[in-house]
């Protein structure tokens, strides 16, 4: 056997699929992290007396926005639930979202990460959400999480996120979204993406093996 036929006998057993792999970017809030079911559970137990919207009336991604509308201090009442100590850590998760990830990242030629956006007020917020995935999803995902203010400067091929408008610096993204159902995100039009309703059932299965065709 020549040199050249060894090293590319060689090669061909290290890169032996052709298959590109595929990059899965996943958002937290909303998407694996219940932040406005918390969120309404703790304001209501914090002002029992006051306003509040349910679940089902809500329509603007931002909370705050839709709260300034109910009385003026709404908007500072409705902050400093998630800006607490323990808010970001204590989220629930949204059913199934952890055991989905897992699959996902078992998946042949399927790259996952975590990819999600802190608060301005980052005091508690950062720190937990890193425990908050150590604790559902194990240590070895923590080097999968990546925490950035502009989502569009991560390389990938899919962004599972329930943000109805995801701007940043690079437009368009390298990445096609894949809206992950929300109140607020009834309604929007999807622009050409899909949409995932919940980690319970298989479609977001289909929906990747999907995008594997297609990179
Ligand atoms: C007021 C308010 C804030 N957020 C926060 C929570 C996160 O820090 C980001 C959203 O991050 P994502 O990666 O885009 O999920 O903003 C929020 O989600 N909703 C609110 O009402
Ligand atoms: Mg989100």
């Amino acid at each position: 056997m020549s040199t050249r036929t060894r090293k590319s006998t060689h090669a061909h057993r290290t890169f032996g699929s052709s298959q590109k792999r595929l990059r899965v970017l996943v958002d937290m809030d909303q998407v694996l992290c219940d932040f406005e079911g918390s969120f309404l559970v703790k304001y209501r137990e914090k002002y029992p007396e006051e306003p509040f919207i349910p679940l089902e009336e809500r329509n603007t991604f931002y909370i705050a926005d839709q709260y300034a509308k109910l009385e003026p201090d709404m908007q500072d009442k409705a902050r400093d639930i998630w800006n607490a100590e323990g808010f970001f850590l204590n989220l629930p998760e949204i059913k199934g979202g952890c055991q989905a990830l897992t699959e996902m990242s078992q998946m042949e030629d399927v790259d996952v990460f975590i990819c999600t956006s802190p608060l301005t007020f980052y005091k508690y917020c950062l720190q937990e959400k890193f425990k908050w995935v150590e604790d559902h999803l194990g240590p070895d995902w923590i080097s999968r999480l990546v925490i950035t203010k502009d989502k569009t400067m991560v390389h990938g091929d899919v962004l599972i996120d329930d943000k109805p408008r995801i701007r940043g610096v690079r437009d368009p993204p390298s990445w096609k979204q894949v809206l992950f159902t929300a109140p607020y995100n009834q309604k929007v039009d999807l622009r050409g993406r899909q949409r995932l309703n919940t980690w319970t059932d298989d479609c977001w299965r289909d929906i990747i093996e999907d995008f594997k065709k297609r990179i």
